[in-house]
């Protein structure tokens, strides 16, 4: 990040922020240094650019950024209308007041928000080419990933392709597929939550607001609108996403290994056991449970009981980075296996087995050692089914002498 400022303390305050976001600095002191820096060919991936400078009083060191691509944000000390629309008719990311007690935190925010963008697929679907090419250059400024679609079809189809796009800007009036249409056809494909969509029209109607949010869209906004409400929306929206996305991901993490947790697990295995089914390809079940865990809680403690649960966790994450691997419960994980014969899968198993009697954990100068014991149910379309025999089996094993892997088939038992 290149930090154009003339006053010391400020330019250190940023330096912090900019650090603090990951950023590394280059400082320029005038509008001198900075053109020379920027004249060197070091090119940078954002800049904060002070209005006023001794050299370059009315905000010349922003076209002087902006002429080499750079993006700028604008810090400045005036606040009245005029400099403030002045400096909003260059295409700068943005700009703070430097007056406010919030313009420190703000720059923090927005840093740290333009590197998470640049991960951020955002999808703009609208018929006329100048309108596609105006938000998407909006959107790359705040250095969004863009796409574009002429109308409501070709948004669709890109939709169907493209999964991993979190925003949609829409059009209503278009040819082949609508605005409106489009949003309820997508909304057949993915939640609120998934991606999120903003309507935007021209047209008068006020009614056209409450029919995009009711055919599913997140916010809508009215054209003709001004950079800062629609950057403000764009960023309202995705926080969005990214706090549900937060929220999901606790409730579906188990505190201790980071794994997956039991909610977690009947989440995701139903999805995979239907896959593997209409891919017809085999799959399987098995629990696994830590062998006399109260004795190694008894000995050592509950600290390094945690420690002993950490391991195994790393060890199946190693081992199995495609099943779906999830603790349920105390000292209890099960991991469904997909596309896996069962031959395969019952040596992976037991390379596990012999992986985790081998290891030995120090945890306060003390060196720790344990088994685990492991039940395996081979395929049912009933996963209920497929954990119960996977649990008769891990209590075979368990009666049996511990330290061993048993399978069964939901209909005839072997060992
Ligand atoms: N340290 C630690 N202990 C836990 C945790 N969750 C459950 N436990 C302990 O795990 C122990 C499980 O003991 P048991 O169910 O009797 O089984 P076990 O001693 O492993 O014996 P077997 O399963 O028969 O081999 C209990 O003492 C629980 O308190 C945890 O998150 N951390």
């Amino acid at each position: 990040m290149l930090i154009i400022e003339d006053s010391k303390p400020i330019a250190s305050l940023i330096k912090h922020i900019a650090e603090q976001a990951g950023y590394q600095t280059d400082l320029a002191m005038s509008y001198a240094q900075a053109e020379a820096l920027l004249a060197s060919g070091k090119s940078y991936s954002v800049a904060s650019i002070d209005y006023n400078l001794p050299d370059a009083p009315e905000g010349e060191a922003i076209d002087l950024v902006l002429d080499t691509k750079t993006p700028g944000i604008v810090l400045t000390g005036k606040m009245d209308e005029a400099t403030r629309d002045k400096i909003l008719r260059k295409p700068v990311v943005d700009y703070i007041p430097k007056e406010t007690a919030q313009a420190y935190a703000y720059l923090g925010k927005l840093l740290t928000r333009l590197k998470l963008n640049r991960y951020i697929k955002v999808l703009v679907v609208d018929d006329s080419k100048a309108a596609r090419l105006y938000l998407s250059h909006l959107l790359s400024r705040h250095q969004f990933q863009v796409s574009v679609a002429e109308n409501g079809q070709a948004g669709l189809d890109y939709l169907v392709e493209n999964p991993d796009v979190k925003l949609v800007i829409t059009d209503n009036e278009m040819p082949v597929m609508g605005g409106i249409k489009f949003v309820s056809e997508a909304r057949k494909l993915y939640t609120k939550d998934q991606i999120s969509i903003i309507g935007l029209s021209g047209n008068d109607a006020g009614s056209l607001s409450a029919r995009f949010i009711k055919s599913g869209a997140n916010d809508f906004l009215k054209k003709p609108f001004c950079h800062e409400e629609f950057y403000c929306r764009v960023v309202q929206n995705i926080e969005h996403l990214e706090y549900v996305n937060r929220i999901q991901m606790l409730a579906n993490t188990d505190y201790l290994t980071k794994l997956g947790n039991r909610r977690y697990f009947f989440d995701k295995a139903p999805e995979a056991i239907k896959r593997c089914i209409s891919q017809q390809q085999s799959y399987g079940l098995a629990m696994i449970d830590i062998d006399h865990f109260k004795k190694i809680n008894d000995v050592y403690g509950h600290d390094a009981g945690d420690v002993v649960i950490a391991h195994i966790a790393d060890v199946m994450r190693k081992l199995f980075p495609s099943a779906i691997v999830a603790r349920f419960g105390g000292e209890e994980f099960c991991i469904l296996f997909e596309d896996a014969s069962i031959e395969s899968v019952l040596s992976e198993l037991d390379t596990l087995r012999r992986e985790i009697e081998a290891s030995e954990i120090t945890f306060n100068q003390e060196n720790i050692r344990y088994t685990i014991s492991i039940g395996y149910s081979e395929q049912s379309e009933n996963i209920d089914l497929m954990l119960s025999i996977a649990d008769n089996a891990l209590y075979q094993s368990k009666t049996n002498g511990r330290n061993q892997v048993t399978a069964q088939k939901p209909e005839l038992e072997t060992n």
